[in-house]
């Protein structure tokens, strides 16, 4: 299916779609709707917890769906449906009854069947009786699993049908499933107000038992965190209703209003503020964590990355079946026991986490003052310890693991998370198989065992039977480990009598191959699907309520899957480690695009793929400087011209990046410009007056007329339809000759130059890194191509080469004409490519400027200046008084706003904090802020215009620049 999905023929993608379409009903129908057991009666009698967000003031309510803390009102019909407090459900009834007393001991269970050695003594194992996972999958694949099973498995100590999380992938793991648990993490300033913001404390989350977990849980946890602000703040900058006000202001409101009643409201209004961009920021926050479920995690069960396929499973999409009728989504969702028994992979605990566990546990017990060996130790002395070492610190804004240290903000230090999530992508995790299981969690598994049995599970054969699979006949069907099958022979005496849990978790593992990646034993396989479509179909905020509306428009693009390939092959965690660590995660790092997986692992087998190159595979290294993981920014004035000047000592990577584009990642370089930057002079009065031709042109046929009675008023689209045409048909047609037509249309050569002139001088976030490189040296091998043919074709030479056009070539200009006369010892490909670097990546730039200087001029207030620039021009004395206005325009509103550069030498210049910049640091140049703090300095010697007469000299900022000055 994942390779029709992929293919290139639209036939064999409507197969895969259509066969998509029948597993997910397949899948979705493996579990009831409404679930058809429960281990107790849901509380009906309760009034489900959820309220209504307040509104802003009578009249103006906002209108949007939200996830309540405790997951009540998932289905509005049936409201406690999958609700924090409720019952679990029980999909298989057990109606095999063996006497509880005949069923093994559950210490004996885990000492013959589920206990991982301590040397190598059977097949597989490493010296020190670990077996790595054999599918390459890393320890922080089983970190986002065990978020996972934390957001929707909680059992209730004291009345263990009771599920004290919600059935939902709510994230419930960093909000909490209570009012109480949500207000703990949100932020209040310090009157004890809400924030405004919709913020959370910095790097908290609200679920405790995740301190007791290898450190990567936790840290992993912290990127969601992290991602819920940066949601917020993105949703309240852009304040798309334009309903939000400063929060600042708000609360002076409060502080300044003489009458209650006042005072009241403009409370309200600062509660139902941060109530609604809190809200629609979980919406979000929630999409992406659903997204790395469907896309990473899934992607990694199925071994859809290692297999280079960015084909999903996507459980989530409307669909009818062949009946017509629709099938349903959104209609809430009950976890089961099953389920909960089916996730306790604690046999794929990798090596260093199984270390970190047994410390942890040591010093717990020990701070209870315990000092028991593991394999003595009883439950309730675990629970006595463990409950004690989580009791102790009720303030989520101290919380901490692996011994960190939070800032005065209360943020961990960005090198500090970065370094255990990466430690984790490093580790392999173990092979799930019997006898898999350190001894440190052997408490844990007796603890499951006889949960399990409280439940009245159902058996191994029971449940495989209930979705469909063959009953086991033999112990030795079920694993064909001789020693495993004889013992839990020895133990069970019937196959039918292998309890769920335990038969599970010892069953023969599959092997790594096509759909297969995780590789547990089959019946885990098999139904873990299934609990990742219903888990997701079943929540309306992933399925009817996952609109653009709820999330706002912003929020909704944000979470959804690239387009284009970005290297993951469908992974979605790799834009949250780029986008909250760009100093720790370089652009192409295989520890971005790869988390889930060993990148030793993954290195060979991209190798055998031949696309291994393209990723770095060494650990990233921590960046120079870089103190608390930000990059330095430069905004004084005096400084960024400072650095500006000097490319001699501050190094841009322009050239770098269009070397890549041109000449690949092994060695970028650049071909010799000269004779065409000599050419492109040579005629650029010819520029000029081609350019005014085709603005006229565009103008007449791009404009529409008024509908009403205003016949002398007409409307043009200035910008999409004239301004960003003009470099195209620049391009395409006076200078290489390339067609424009309804297969290739100026918008589509419009977003291509745009994405070139992004990678070359915009890259700084590692996230489009790979996307901009991509589409910029897709579109170079296609420009030359075609430039090839014209200059080939001319010197005679007849190429049987097709284009992407695939339709015979425009005229061949005269550029090419003269490019071909006075170039004709050179080959075609360096010529081409040389006319591609001189003309193309600043062309999406100069499109820009111009852009906003028409902007600037169009403002009301700008009515002299503008008639003076208009009336200059149209005399053609363009330098002078012309050129000022036009910088005056561009210092405002600079099209090259900012810069990255990279010190070559150890300087005096200084960070925020005071210390020197240092050798290989790189630093971001803030033009805007740079010439806002400059005011007083005249504004044609300000920024824009240092800047633009610096690239020129950097990197040519074209003569496309100067054909308009
Ligand atoms: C070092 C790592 C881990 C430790 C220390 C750990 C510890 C625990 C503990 C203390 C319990 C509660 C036992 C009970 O009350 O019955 C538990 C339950 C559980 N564990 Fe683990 N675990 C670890 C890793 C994992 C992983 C990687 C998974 C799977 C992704 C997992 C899945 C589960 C599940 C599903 C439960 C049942 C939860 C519930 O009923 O509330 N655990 N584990």
């Amino acid at each position: 299916m994942s390779e029709l999905g992929t293919s290139t023929n639209e036939k064999y993608r409507k197969i895969s779609n259509d066969l998509q379409h029948l597993t997910i009903d397949f899948l979705y129908k493996d579990l009831p709707h409404p679930p058809s057991g429960y281990l107790a009666l849901p509380p009906f009698s309760e009034t489900p917890s959820a309220q209504a967000p307040t509104s802003y003031t009578k009249g103006s309510y906002v209108n949007y769906a939200y996830r309540s803390a405790d997951g009540s009102f998932y289905n509005p019909l049936i409201p406690s449906m999958g609700q924090a407090g409720t019952p679990y459900a029980r999909s298989v009834p057990g109606t095999l009854q063996t006497n509880l007393k005949n069923l093994p001991d559950p210490g004996l269970i885990f000492d013959m069947l589920l206990k991982r050695p301590t040397k190598a003594d059977g097949s597989g194992e490493e010296e020190d009786g670990f077996t790595p996972h054999p599918g390459g999958v890393s320890s922080l694949f089983f970190a986002l699993a065990d978020l996972i099973i934390h957001s929707i498995f909680n059992t209730n100590s004291q009345n263990p049908t009771i599920n004290n999380a919600s059935s939902y992938l709510d994230l419930s793991v960093l909000y909490g499933s209570s009012e109480r648990e949500v207000q703990s993490v949100r932020k209040k300033d310090v009157k004890g107000r809400p924030d405004g913001t919709g913020r959370l404390y910095e790097d908290v989350f609200a679920d405790g038992r995740l301190l007791l977990m290898p450190p990567a849980v936790c840290a992993l946890l912290v990127v969601f965190s992290r991602n819920h602000n940066f949601i917020a703040q993105r949703i309240i900058d852009i304040n798309e209703w334009g309903t939000y006000k400063d929060p600042e202001l708000l609360k002076a409101q409060i502080d300044n209003a003489s009458l209650d009643e006042e005072r009241q409201n403009a409370a309200r209004a600062l509660q139902a503020q941060d109530d609604e961009i809190f809200h629609r920021s979980r919406l979000v926050n929630c999409g992406f964590f659903m997204k790395v479920i469907l896309g990473d995690y899934v992607g990694a069960i199925l071994g859809l990355a290692r297999d280079g396929s960015s084909w999903r499973l996507d459980p989530l999409m409307e669909m009818r079946r062949l009946s017509h009728e629709f099938a349903p989504r959104g209609e809430g969702n009950v976890v089961s026991i099953e389920f909960n028994l089916l996730y306790r992979w604690h046999a794929t605990l990798s090596r260093q986490d199984k270390q970190w566990t047994e410390k942890m546990f040591h010093d717990t017990l020990q701070q209870d003052g315990l000092n028991v060996q593991f394999s003595q130790l009883q439950p309730s002395q675990f629970f006595m310890a463990a409950g004690k070492a989580l009791g102790q610190n009720k303030d989520v804004r101290t919380w901490t693991f692996d011994g960190l240290k939070r800032d005065t903000n209360g943020r961990f230090r960005d090198a500090d998370i970065a370094k255990i999530l990466q430690d984790s992508t490093s580790y392999r995790a173990g092979a799930f198989r019997a006898r898999g299981i350190p001894e440190v969690l052997r408490v844990i598994e007796i603890l499951g065992i006889e949960q399990a049995r409280g439940w009245g599970a159902c058996s191994l054969n029971e449940f495989r039977k209930f979705i469909g699979l063959k009953p086991y006949k033999s112990f030795k069907e079920w694993n064909s480990d001789d020693s495993v099958a004889r013992a839990a022979e020895v133990l069970y005496k019937d196959i039918d009598n292998l309890e769920l849990h335990v038969g599970m978790q010892a069953e023969q593992a599959k092997v790594p191959g096509p759909g297969a990646g995780l590789c547990p034993g089959y019946t885990i396989s098999r139904s873990i699907l299934a609990d990742a479509v219903c888990l997701t179909r079943g929540d309306r905020f992933l399925t009817v309520d996952f609109t653009p509306f709820n999330l706002t428009t912003w929020g909704f693009a944000d979470c959804q899957y690239p387009t284009a390939p970005d290297g993951s092959f469908g992974g979605m965690l790799t834009k949250l480690l780029f986008r909250h660590f760009p100093a720790y995660y370089p652009a192409r790092s295989a520890y971005a695009h790869f988390p889930f997986l060993d990148p030793v692992y993954m290195e060979k087998e991209l190798r055998n793929r031949g696309t291994a190159d393209q990723y770095i595979w060494a650990r990233p290294r921590p960046p120079v400087g870089v103190q608390v993981g930000e990059v330095s920014v430069i905004d004084s004035y005096d400084a960024v011209t400072k650095i500006l000047s000097a490319p001699q000592d501050w190094k841009a990577d322009y050239d770098l990046k269009l070397g890549t584009v041109v000449a690949g990642l092994k060695n970028p370089k650049l071909p010799d410009m000269t004779l065409i930057n000599k050419l492109l002079r040579d005629s650029s009065d010819k520029w000029a007056s081609s350019f005014v031709r085709e603005t006229q042109n565009l103008l007449k046929t791009k404009c529409i007329a008024h509908a009403g009675s205003r016949t002398d008023v007409k409307f043009v689209d200035i910008v999409s339809d004239v301004i960003n045409v003009l470099p195209v048909r620049w391009i395409c047609q006076e200078l290489a000759g390339l067609e424009l037509g309804k297969e290739y249309p100026e918008s589509k050569y419009i977003t291509e130059l745009h994405n070139v002139c992004r990678y070359v001088f915009l890259d700084w976030d590692p996230i489009y890194d790979w996307q901009l490189r991509d589409s910029s040296t897709t579109f170079y091998r296609e420009f030359i191509k075609d430039v090839k043919v014209h200059l080939e074709t001319e010197s005679g030479f007849i190429s049987n080469t097709l284009s992407h056009f695939k339709k015979p070539f425009a005229e061949r200009p005269a550029f090419l004409e003269e490019l071909h006369k006075q170039g004709h010892e050179r080959r075609a490909d360096e010529l081409a490519t040389a006319l591609f670097c001189a003309v193309v990546p600043t062309a999406a730039h100069w499109a820009q400027d111009v852009a906003h200087i028409v902007n600037y001029y169009i403002e009301a207030g700008r009515v002299e200046e503008r008639a003076e620039l208009v009336a200059l021009v149209k005399t053609g004395k363009i330098a002078g008084r012309a050129l000022d206005l036009i910088k005056d325009a561009l210092v405002a509103d600079p099209a090259v706003f900012a810069a990255q550069r990279t010190a070559q030498r150890g300087t005096s210049m200084t960070r925020r904090d005071g210390s020197n910049l240092a050798a290989g640091e790189t630093v971001f140049l803030n033009i805007i802020e740079a010439n806002n703090l400059n005011r007083r300095i005249a504004p044609t010697t300000r920024l824009a215009s240092i800047l633009l007469e610096n690239m020129d000299t950097c990197y040519p900022l074209n003569s496309l620049k100067r054909s308009l000055l």
